[in-house]
């Protein structure tokens, strides 16, 4: 009998259908295995309950709120309705649906009045996706006959620092978790994406944290596997939404899908797979809509295949920094004085390149933080030796992914060729040390194309070159 863990992303339990679909699925596998599901809010909550929040703040009107919020009930209560049928259990359902969502109007007319919306309110708003679709999975569980209680993030033992939005879970995570959960008793449901702080207070994971709970519960209990069932057929050659002929990648290490997903695949949370890693846990991701597919195994270096190019990928919400001035030529310390502003500001830098001629230095940031970076860099080069400091939000970053490309001569030639003869102008280009990947940065409206072209280089549409 192994021990799984099952991560439910939204688009797995959108609606009444789908989250039967998915008691189903956990009901087969819970003959022969111990599991614990986590599930994330029904596709698109999220999202919505953000919008709502965003617009409450912004002048919005009380009687809005009492309309989505109606919006959100008859969603939840059309889909448990759909998934279950004891009426008990309906009845227990729409009675925690109507009390969640409730306290849910009160929070978001409270941001109306204030017109504020602090970083701890807004984890709070987006944590009632989660909170709404774990009752109603572990009701549908219980429906289909099995033993199931669900829990929240915090309750289960996920508890992380006060940096709302994008919590980093404490050490003592890991054996909260094991003493809360095990012995496993029927099938627990934890909702993904949120947890507490030392406080109490709920905290998230970050968007897309879901799958980061999954590794965190895998890893405290000792899962001898982590699934993430999702709406594609495991980790492919690039986002299918891009290149429709994008294919599996039927075993790739842990080191590539975290590359991947750091450069913006948005199969994976970037962080999803470092308690993995530090059990050495294998992890699949799997189609929920074909269960049999095997989908990709995720595992350590050396177990996968090597290609020199797995991967292709797109990260569309970022920015390019540029500081630039002939001052800058020789005078040290310029570099550093950069990077501690920027991390003074908060400011997550995804790329780095420095001209040879010393005149400019570029960052590449997520693009929401892009006017507080500038901010920064204008406060602390005042003088001359910076001459100028611009933004461009009209950018992607393009990047392939591979653990062959390792002393493998020629990649980049292949990438900048591709580039080149589809006249696609390379802003700045980036490759790591590891030579687990090369990344650059063209304009926006190009950004497809170079991974179409990309893709089409290495053979990966076809699983023939590479
Ligand atoms: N390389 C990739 N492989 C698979 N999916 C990708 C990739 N890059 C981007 N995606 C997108 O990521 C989505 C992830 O699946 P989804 O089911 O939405 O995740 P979740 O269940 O966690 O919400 C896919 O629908 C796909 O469009
Ligand atoms: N519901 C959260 C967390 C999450 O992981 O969702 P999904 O598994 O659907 O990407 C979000 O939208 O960010």
């Amino acid at each position: 009998m192994a021990r799984l863990i099952m991560k439910f992303g939204g688009s797995s339990v959108a609606d009444g259908a789908k989250l039967r679909n998915v008691g189903e699925l956990v009901k087969g596998l819970s003959e022969d295995n111990e599991i614990v599901v986590v599930t994330s809010a029904l596709g698109g909550v999220t999202d919505d309950l953000l919008q709502c929040a965003r617009t409450s703040a912004d002048g919005g009107k009380v009687e809005d709120i009492a309309t989505f919020v109606d919006r959100l009930s008859k969603r939840h209560i059309q889909a448990l309705m759909e998934a279950v049928k004891d009426p008990e259990i309906l009845k227990e359902l729409k009675e925690v649906v109507i009390q969640r969502l409730s306290e849910l109007e009160k929070a978001y007319i409270g941001i109306c009045y204030l017109g504020e919306l602090s970083p701890r309110s807004i984890d709070r708003i987006s944590s009632y996706g989660e909170r709404l679709a774990a009752p109603i999975l572990s009701g549908v569980l219980r429906d289909l006959g099995l033993k199931s209680r669900h829990y929240t993030g915090g309750e289960a033992g996920i508890i992380t620092n006060s940096d709302y939005g994008n919590g980093k879970p404490l050490e003592k995570t890991y054996d909260l978790l094991s003493s809360r959960l095990v012995p496993l008793e029927g099938v627990p449901v934890v909702t993904g994406f949120i947890a507490e702080d030392e406080r109490g207070n709920i905290t998230t994971l970050g968007r897309g944290g879901s799958d980061f709970s999954a590794s965190l519960i895998g890893a405290a209990i000792g899962a001898d596997e982590i699934w993430f069932w999702k709406d594609t057929t495991g980790v492919l050659t690039t986002d299918p939404r891009i290149v429709s002929e994008a294919k599996n990648i039927p075993v790739i290490s842990y080191r590539e899908a975290m590359e991947m997903s750091y450069f913006g695949a948005k199969v994976l949370h970037p962080r999803a797979i470092e308690p993995a890693i530090r059990k050495g846990i294998p992890v699949r991701v799997k189609c929920t809509f074909d269960p049999q597919d095997p989908g990709t195994l995720i595992v350590k270096e050396g177990a996968a295949k090597e290609d020199v190019i797995k991967a292709v990928t797109l990260s569309r919400n970022v920015a390019l920094l540029t500081i630039s001035g002939a001052g800058m030529i020789g005078t040290p310390g310029i570099a550093a004085r950069a990077f501690a502003a920027l991390a003074n500001a908060g400011v997550n830098i995804i790329m780095i390149s420095q001209g040879s001629s010393e005149a400019n230095i570029s960052v590449v940031i997520d693009e929401p933080q892009a006017e507080a970076a500038e901010i920064a860099l204008r406060a602390e080069f005042p003088t001359t030796i910076v001459r100028e400091i611009s933004r461009n939000k009209d950018v992607a970053v393009v990047a392939v992914v591979g653990a062959g490309m390792v002393g493998t001569p020629g990649v980049a030639g292949r990438v900048f060729g591709a580039m080149g003869r589809s006249k696609i102008n390379v802003l700045m280009i980036s490759q790591g040390s590891s030579e687990h990947n090369i990344s650059f940065v063209v304009s926006m409206g190009e950004a497809e194309r170079a991974v179409l072209e990309l893709h089409r280089e290495f053979g990966l549409e076809s699983g023939a070159k590479r």
